[in-house]
């Protein structure tokens, strides 16, 4: 990447730059990236809010593809210095088959990295998950863990299986030349459960709890910790991996990092009360009010009928076999790989972050509040 004194000559590409986390990172790029002269935004489905962002200095590019397609993935990422690869179906409710998953996360994966060779992008930072490490299938806990933490990670679902075969493939693409000789120096980040301003799964849970007269029902022991962390710090780290991958490459080059801030250990659900609460929801039960076996019966009840109504309509609750073995299995992390390789620092305190999501959820329609 060029040094200071070539300010403002630097052109991104941020895949998937219309999503959840990908609006966060684009709006960070344009607030903290000095060096940026061109922000291109490539996703399937383009935002209206892009047009606002034409305004300012940095040229912003918005790019409507497909990563599952590769000559429109070259075109995109031919002369950027950086991709920041977000874009990937987060589908664990049934609402997408295995094979578009795979064919998103992994091909379109693959894509990005052989768009990098052939054109001669060296700096490729990707949007992994903790999924890629668990809960695994064993259901076994993963307890303030790190990078470097000994874990069976084995998966069935489509989507942790496809994470983790992208993220394999992105890191085993470190050190490959690229056009023009140089090596590729890649990293992938891997955040736990995002929330933040535009969490549709956070939206869904609140639109469940106004339905259900302001109320929901703990499904899952509060005991079950679940690693969440807030989107702008998610957003920042990316910035600063892509910031920092030419200096440190031999570093950072190939190298795995946690997402993480000081959002607290709690559980899914009652972690999500700390946005949901203020906004006029109530969890009932201090333990879970049904038993065990009956959410796993009423878990598989929903995949029967998920399949029954699927030819006439998409039924994909919150509750299936996935979400509730997910939910039910504590995965925390607990670590500072990123702060002792590339200096991060979480930019949003909890208090920031909490705040910031109950505004967002005051904001929603049909607010209670
Ligand atoms: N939401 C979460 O809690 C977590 C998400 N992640 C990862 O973060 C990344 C972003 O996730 P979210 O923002 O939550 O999801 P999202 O669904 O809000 O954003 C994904 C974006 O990718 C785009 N996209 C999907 N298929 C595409 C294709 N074929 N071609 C081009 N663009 C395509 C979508 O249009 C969307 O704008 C994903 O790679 C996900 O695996 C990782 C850990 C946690
Ligand atoms: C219905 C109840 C059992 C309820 O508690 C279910 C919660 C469930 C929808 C979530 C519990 C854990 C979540 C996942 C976790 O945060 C890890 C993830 C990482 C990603 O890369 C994408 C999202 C997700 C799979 C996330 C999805 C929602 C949960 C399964």
């Amino acid at each position: 990447m060029a040094d200071s004194a070539q300010a403002q000559k630097l052109v991104y590409l941020v895949t998937g730059g219309c999503g959840f986390l990908g609006e966060h990172v684009v709006r960070m790029l344009l607030q903290q990236e000095p060096q940026l002269r061109e922000l291109r935004i490539f996703d399937l489905h383009l935002g209206p809010w892009l047009e606002e962002l034409k305004t300012g200095p940095v040229q912003v590019t918005a790019i409507q593809g497909d990563v599952t397609q590769a000559h429109e993935v070259a075109a995109a990422v031919a002369g950027a210095h950086v991709v920041i690869h977000t874009a990937g179906l987060v589908d664990v409710f049934g609402k997408t088959s295995p094979e578009t998953i795979h064919e998103v996360n992994v091909q379109g994966t693959r894509n990005v990295i052989e768009a990098c060779v052939q054109t001669g992008t060296r700096f490729l930072v990707y949007t992994s998950s903790m999924e890629v490490v668990g809960p695994n299938i064993k259901g076994q806990p993963f307890y303030r863990g790190n990078e470097n933490t000994p874990y069976e990670a084995v998966h069935r679902h489509p989507y942790p299986c496809s994470k983790a075969l992208a993220e394999q493939l992105v890191l085993e693409a470190n050190g490959r030349k690229v056009l023009g000789g140089l090596p590729l120096v890649t990293c992938a980040l891997r955040p736990t459960g995002i929330y933040g301003e535009g969490h549709q799964i956070m939206r869904d849970f609140y639109h469940q709890g106004l339905r259900l007269g302001g109320r929901l029902f703990r499904a899952i022991p509060a005991s079950v910790e679940h690693g969440r962390v807030y989107v702008g710090n998610v957003a920042w780290m990316h910035v600063l991996v892509a910031r920092e991958l030419e200096h440190r490459a031999a570093l950072m080059g190939g190298q795995v990092y946690f997402c993480y801030d000081n959002s607290p250990y709690k559980s899914y659900e009652d972690f999500n009360m700390e946005f949901l609460g203020p906004c006029g929801l109530r969890l009932v039960g201090t333990r879970p009010l049904l038993p065990y076996w009956l959410l796993v019966f009423l878990a598989a009840l929903n995949v029967l009928l998920q399949w029954l109504l699927r030819p006439l309509l998409l039924y994909a609750p919150l509750l299936n076999p996935y979400t509730l073995a997910m939910a039910n299995t504590t995965f925390t992390v607990s670590t500072d790989k990123a702060r002792r390789h590339f200096g991060y620092e979480p930019p949003f305190s909890w208090e920031e972050s909490r705040t910031r999501t109950i505004r967002w959820v005051q904001a929603m329609e049909g607010s209670a509040q």
